[in-house]
């Protein structure tokens, strides 16, 4: 019997290199020697290697490494997905602004999973692990920084959610390249994934993205690829078994590798330590891999249940177990087939595929199902008996619509069966087993993606009953992740049953966050499951308007309530008359700012709002955020009643849903957007009738104009005109674009009529890295020149520089962080100074900027005892205090 490694790489799949190297557990975690990439070639490292005198000792080894090998994670270059548009129509459906605020969240974590491979990568392939995909991808998170297969089930849902098709598009490319290199879609996008799968879910993604694109030609292109993975699971992974005299075909995990996997290669070793023939060594080792290949990586399930043996690992019996998540899954595949190939007219491929579909069925009810239990269940081969006990995937022929018998009855004893073992009691939703081993598909974890097929199987049901724990499944699985997520703002990869909110444990690495499944299994559940479900609210925290509805009339014209929240106010029929309102209840707001007196003649602490990222797409699309700043003193008076706000005819009243909000602690932020663009717009889109618009260009001139020197992602050169100088910086970040709009405004410093002497710098930070720039030889900041990048999602900098002629500069101090990020910021240089410097700061996971600016007092030179005194004499550390 020969080894079989997990890929032919003498470097990252076998050898004693990396048998040396592993073995020292140089990492906490060994993928991380198996994720670095070479700095020479392969030949030129292994030679490096053979030269060493051996044994090698940890030192050396670590030396050997440091030397030769970089990364992980140097084979990515910046990307970030840019199909994400400012609305999806998610938001329209999720009932709960709470709930709608972390769909939208979710939507945008996309960016930070989001990878693109550098070429370097496909033309020296043979140094790197990682396998080169055509187009960018989303990755779980975490240690899992390449593409997964059956994970992208679950996050093609979420994108589509988000409507983010191009990208969807370009993963699902990068699987049919896969097919055509490998022959069927590995693991992970690892060459030592390369020799095993895992749940064969592509014509499923597939055919999701034509549910939501309808675009068939693309989906016919790539039939071919479909046909060449079902093939790969129907001619190396099946299995006969013998009912009566009918011969049924059924399917397995199986993968050929039988040698410890590269990324656990130390942890597969240990698993291995007690069995002394090499050939069990072999089978164990193929039947860990193959419990890799189903994604249950590891669990009880494969466990031997053999009289005497212990629940645990080095038991492991992969290939001995016909798994019913498998065949449902590839009963799915059947049917999606056979539809896609009727809708592209080849009907008789669509009737062949039909044919194997409702074969699977049978053949499912027929092998799979307990007829005692009255449930499906994994089938042993070898003592061709059920194991007889819980497992999630025990349901999922539901999942599937696969269950090839009488629905009535069968869904009934689904329902009987889950409730006498109790697993619809837990707290944090469905369990995976009812076995306690330490491997992570046991207690105490529930895994999303089996919360998801669990509970849309029965959620498909025609028993009311089984429909309804569906329901109330959905609600503790969203109400866990939404409570991890208000907690930490992560996103985990498993969450324990046990306790709702908390990460899962167990097995060989810690709990990932990120996390692809968990994010397109929310928004799955929120949209097509549960989206009338309310959430909690936080307690003693707010950072969102909640439960608050504005109604108004302007003349003759009454517009209904609108619920404004931190998201989005959805399905206004006149987003004019929307912004007027929100421009005037942010302004009624603004008036009460001091919040009412109280008994004891003192006013309440202030209380401010702001509304942001106004956009307004068509005429049922506008979007706004009506954010709040919270936490300082209690206050309660706004639930005193409504306000009413009346000016002119205008009348707006604030109608509180929810009173108890404001019995927390606010100390809100009051800006009014005005986008001078704004009624023009509307009228040119015919948004509004002639009234209507005028009452809004009417309005906006009520409260002021913004104007912006740029757009998002457009660059942007302001200058102010000769012997002025910026004295105020204005600025407005927008989450969907992870950019700023820039405003500036010049004074006039002297009367003088001297020329000045003025030049630009060169770019004075890369994409990304801070800004630290202070105008040379006396000069003072008069201009900007920027641009973004969509892929860093940043902004580099030059800045226009005058030095003006009898002109000192002292006192100079900085402002300190003018904002937070995300955050809006009016920065006025104070009277009598001008700006010198910018100090800035980018951070990766807001995807934005605050700044920090450098102020000095300027005065005429002349006779004052002052000339050549201050510049240049920069107290070194000195960021905020005064200095000269
Ligand atoms: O490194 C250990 C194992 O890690 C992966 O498995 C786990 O994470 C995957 C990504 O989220 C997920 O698809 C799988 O179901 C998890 O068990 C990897 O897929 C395994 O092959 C690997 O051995």
């Amino acid at each position: 019997e020969d080894t079989v490694p997990a890929c032919d790489s003498p470097i990252y799949c076998q050898g004693d290199l990396l048998d040396i190297i592993q073995r020292m557990r140089l990492f906490n975690d060994s993928k991380t020697f198996v994720d670095m990439s070479l700095k020479q070639s392969p030949e030129e490292v292994l030679s490096a290697f053979n030269n060493l005198s051996k044994p090698i000792s940890e030192a050396q080894g670590r030396k050997f490494v440091g030397d030769h090998f970089s990364g992980p994670g140097d084979e990515f270059q910046p990307w970030k997905p840019t199909d994400l548009p400012r609305m999806p129509a998610i938001m329209n459906h999720i009932k709960d602004p709470l709930l709608r605020g972390f769909a939208w969240d979710l939507c945008r974590t996309w960016k930070d999973l989001g990878r693109k491979i550098k070429i370097d990568v496909k033309l020296n392939p043979d140094r790197y692990s990682l396998v080169y995909l055509p187009n960018p991808f989303i990755v779980p998170g975490g240690r899992f920084r390449e593409t997964y297969y059956w994970d992208t089930y679950w996050v093609v849902k979420g994108l589509l959610l988000c409507e983010m098709t191009d990208t969807v598009k370009g993963m699902l490319e990068n699987f049919a390249f896969m097919i055509e290199r490998f022959g069927f879609i590995p693991n992970g996008g690892r060459v030592y994934y390369s020799r095993r799968s895992q749940p064969p879910f592509f014509i499923p993604m597939m055919y999701d993205y034509y549910k939501a694109t309808k675009n068939l030609t693309f989906v016919q292109s790539h039939l071919p690829a479909m046909e060449a993975e079902y093939d790969f699971w129907m001619t190396n992974r099946s299995v006969s078994v013998q009912r009566g005299d009918v011969t049924h075909i059924l399917n397995r995990y199986a993968s050929s590798v039988n040698s410890p996997r590269p990324e656990s290669y130390s942890e597969d070793l240990k698993t291995a330590s007690s069995t002394n023939n090499s050939s069990a060594r072999r089978q164990l080792y193929q039947n860990l891999v193959s419990a890799a290949e189903s994604g249950w990586d590891f669990s009880s399930r494969w466990f031997s249940r053999d009289p005497g043996t212990n629940l645990t690992l080095d038991t492991t019996r992969t290939t001995n177990i016909l798994p019913v998540d498998l065949n449902s899954v590839l009963c799915m595949n059947e049917h999606i087939l056979s539809e896609l190939f009727n809708l592209t007219g080849n009907q008789e491929k669509g009737k062949n595929y039909s044919k194997n579909w409702q074969r699977r069925q049978t053949a499912i009810f027929n092998v799979l199902w307990n007829p005692t239990k009255r449930v499906w269940q994994d089938l042993d081969i070898a003592a061709n008996s059920h194991r007889d006990y819980f497992y999630a995937s025990n349901i999922l022929p539901l999942f599937a619509s696969c269950t090839g018998r009488n629905e009535t009855q069968t869904e009934k004893s689904v329902l009987t069966y889950l409730q006498n073992l109790g697993v619809l009691q837990f707290a944090g939703g469905f369990p995976t087993s009812l076995e306690t081993t330490g491997q992570q598909w046991d207690l105490p974890n529930g895994w999303p993606p089996l919360q998801h097929m669990a509970i849309w199987g029965m959620s498909q049901s025609q028993n009311q009953q089984l429909k309804a724990e569906a329901f109330s499944l959905a609600n503790k699985s969203i109400v866990s992740n939404w409570i991890a997520w208000n907690r930490s703002r992560n996103m985990y990869e498993k969450y324990s049953t046990n306790i709702s909110g908390e990460g899962g444990s167990g097995g060989e690495y810690g709990v990932q966050e990120g996390f692809g499944w968990s994010n397109g299994v929310v928004l799955e559940l929120l949209r097509r499951i549960f989206p009338a479900l309310q959430a909690n609210r936080p307690s003693n925290d707010m950072d969102y308007y909640y439960g608050i509805e504005i109604g108004y009339t302007f003349g003759k014209f009454t517009a209904g309530g609108q619920q404004l929240e931190k998201g989005i106010a959805t399905s206004c029929t006149n987003p004019q008359i929307f912004v007027m309102g929100i421009s005037l209840m942010a302004t009624a707001i603004e008036r009460k700012t001091r919040g009412p007196k109280k008994k004891s003649e003192t006013y309440q602490l202030p209380i401010k709002g702001f509304m942001d990222d106004l956009a307004v797409t068509t005429t049922k699309d506008v979007q706004t955020r009506f954010t709040s700043h919270s936490k300082t003193m209690g206050t309660n008076w706004i639930s005193a009643g409504d306000i009413h706000f009346i000016k002119e005819d205008v009348k707006l009243e604030i109608k509180m849903s929810n009173p108890s909000v404001f019995d927390t602690k606010g100390n809100w932020e009051l800006r009014i957007y005005k986008d001078k663009s704004l009624p023009s717009k509307a009228m040119k889109e015919q948004l509004c009738d002639l009234t209507r618009c005028f009452a809004v260009i009417g309005i906006t001139l009520l409260f002021g104009v913004e104007s912006w020197v740029n757009d998002y992602d457009r660059p942007f050169t302001f200058t102010c005109p000769q012997h002025h100088s910026i004295n105020r910086v204005i600025s407005r970040h927008f989450d969907a674009a992870e950019d700023r709009i820039f405003d500036f405004k010049c004074s006039k410093y002297t009367s003088s009529s001297e020329r000045e002497s003025c030049s630009w710098s060169d770019y004075v930070n890369d994409f990304d890295k801070p800004v630290v720039f202070q105008c040379p030889n006396g000069g003072v900041m008069d201009g900007v020149h920027s641009y973004h990048d969509n892929g860093a999602e940043d902004r580099r900098f030059r800045f226009y520089c005058c030095e003006k002629p009898g002109m000192c500069l002292y006192n100079c101090f900085y402002s300190g962080w003018v904002n937070s990020y995300d955050g809006y910021f009016d920065y006025a240089v104070p009277p009598g100074h001008v700006m010198r410097g910018w100090t800035s700061i980018h951070d990766n996971g807001a995807e934005d900027r605050i700044f920090n600016f450098e102020v000095c007092l300027i005065k005429i030179c002349i006779n004052t005892g002052l000339v050549g005194e201050l510049i240049g004499k920069r107290a070194a550390n000195n960021t905020n205090g005064r200095h000269n």
